[in-house]
């Protein structure tokens, strides 16, 4: 559940989850989606907000059969923009909590109760579901490294022989899964979410508290009054609001890649790192390893900008991001009239966050960038921490192997059968002593 923006998601799992026949993987049902107010809308209008739970739910109802209502544990797992509401305002988000558990009790489900996840799990969880659907685990393969961006935090999470936990062990994770161990490095950056790192560097560009904000990451023609209370309405930036400023500023589109890529670095810090080595903010990053997928706004925004493909060397990606930075507003809103204003508005800000992100912030190289799948679904199912959430507290990944037949069903069929065919052999020429013998033929001299 994202209440840190105007984007709230409900997944909803069937119970029993179904598992397919052929591959013994859990297929996960995803129910519905609520797209709701935020935070601030949870807490203070949990009617309006409650009315698209209860739809959710409705829908949630039909799809799991009657007989099974009571027997379908219900989880609600909340993350960061939950995570900065609590820290701004921890009566506010109890009452979301309250508002939330109120409504979905309603409901003839087995609930299980709500949570503010860690960034920890989040991270972890996101790397469970990759590999999960991946079927990397059950196989023992070599596992796949997450990248989730949120609208208010974000995770990488990859296992690295580099890394082993000793050093800055809050950033390591240990599974036993299918009888194989695994050390996972995984770090949540709070407030490095697309919408709370927009935030951070508008802050920035806004330091002295101007009445215009010239934005290069915005498209040229793009014009907008905005509320400076508005703006630093988070604890990501609330400590820097200026202090002599205006209530409003216009906010004008420049769009140049190259200044927006230098304003998006404005909110890294790079400056120290007491480990071996480290993306930002002194944070320990053990070498990259093996293949990425990278998921949530990763996929929305490089889809639309139609960068999916990693095998486009990175200069030419970024070639094409200046293009659609530079292009008209006007002509922007033209071609895509079905997008929502507010995420057609960001999408170049986002596409370079990405990119800055990947590259200055994880150290993704040229030859690296091609290691990284931008993925919406896996085999039919959204790629995300919630699934890994449901498994791991249903306990449907089992600790160790199950004893897994040396054959297949046919396999011990066609054995059984050979076996049968060779013992009744066997007992027939045992009985040959008892064979009838046969009268010799006359010998012709
Ligand atoms: O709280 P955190 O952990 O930060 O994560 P979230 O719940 O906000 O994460 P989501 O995966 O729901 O959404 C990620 C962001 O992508 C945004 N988003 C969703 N659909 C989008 C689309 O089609 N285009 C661009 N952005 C989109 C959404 O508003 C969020 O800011």
């Amino acid at each position: 559940m994202d209440a840190g923006s105007s984007h709230t998601a409900l997944y909803i799992y069937e119970w029993p989850a179904e598992k397919d026949n052929n591959t013994g993987r859990v297929e996960q049902t995803h129910l519905c989606k609520v797209k709701g107010p935020g935070i601030s809308s949870y807490a203070s209008a949990p009617v309006k907000a409650g009315e698209s739970l209860r739809l959710c739910m409705e829908e949630a109802k039909q799809w799991v059969p009657g007989k099974r209502h009571h027997q379908t544990p219900l989880y609600l797992g909340a993350t960061a923009g939950m995570r900065l509401l609590n820290m701004a305002n921890s009566s506010a988000s109890d009452k979301v909590f309250q508002a939330v558990e109120g409504a979905l009790q309603k409901f003839p489900f087995s609930y299980q109760g709500a949570k503010i996840i860690s960034g920890q799990d989040e991270g972890a969880f996101g790397w469970i579901t990759v590999n999960y659907l991946d079927e990397r685990l059950k196989q023992g393969l070599e596992t796949r490294g997450a990248l989730d961006l949120g609208g208010a935090s974000t995770q990488i999470s990859f296992v690295s022989d580099n890394y082993d936990g000793s050093e800055s062990p809050s950033n390591s994770v240990t599974f036993r899964l299918y009888g194989n161990d695994y050390n996972l490095y995984t770090h949540s950056f709070l407030c490095y979410g697309k919408d709370q790192s927009l935030r951070m560097m508008q802050a920035h560009q806004s330091q002295a508290g101007p009445a215009t904000v010239l934005d290069p990451c915005f498209h040229p023609g793009y014009t907008a009054t905005k509320n400076y209370s508005v703006l630093y309405d988070s604890p990501c930036v609330s400590d820097r609001k200026p202090k002599d400023a205006p209530d409003t500023f216009t906010h004008i589109g420049i769009g140049d890649f190259l200044q927006c890529q230098a304003a998006v670095k404005s909110v890294f810090n790079f400056t120290s790192c007491k480990y071996s080595r480290c993306s930002f903010n002194g944070v320990l990053q053990p070498l990259l390893q093996g293949p990425y997928g990278a998921f949530s706004a990763y996929y929305f925004v490089m889809n639309f900008l139609n960068l999916t493909d990693t095998s486009v060397p990175l200069e030419d990606v970024k070639e094409k991001l200046k293009r659609y930075c530079a292009t008209n507003w006007d002509q922007i809103m033209q071609q895509h009239p079905e997008v929502k204003l507010k995420y057609l508005a960001e999408y170049c800000f986002s596409g370079t966050y990405i990119l800055t992100l990947l590259t200055e912030g994880y150290n993704f190289t040229s030859e690296s960038y091609s290691d990284i799948k931008f993925i919406k679904k896996i085999k039919g199912s959204d790629a995300g921490w919630t699934l890994g959430y449901m498994l791991n507290l249903t306990n449907m990944i089992p600790a160790e192997a199950p004893d897994t037949p040396l054959l297949p069903h046919p396999g011990y069929v066609s054995v059984v059968s050979v076996i049968a065919v060779l013992l009744f052999i066997l007992f027939i020429v045992s009985l040959r002593p008892l064979w009838p013998r046969c009268s010799k033929q006359p010998q012709i001299v």
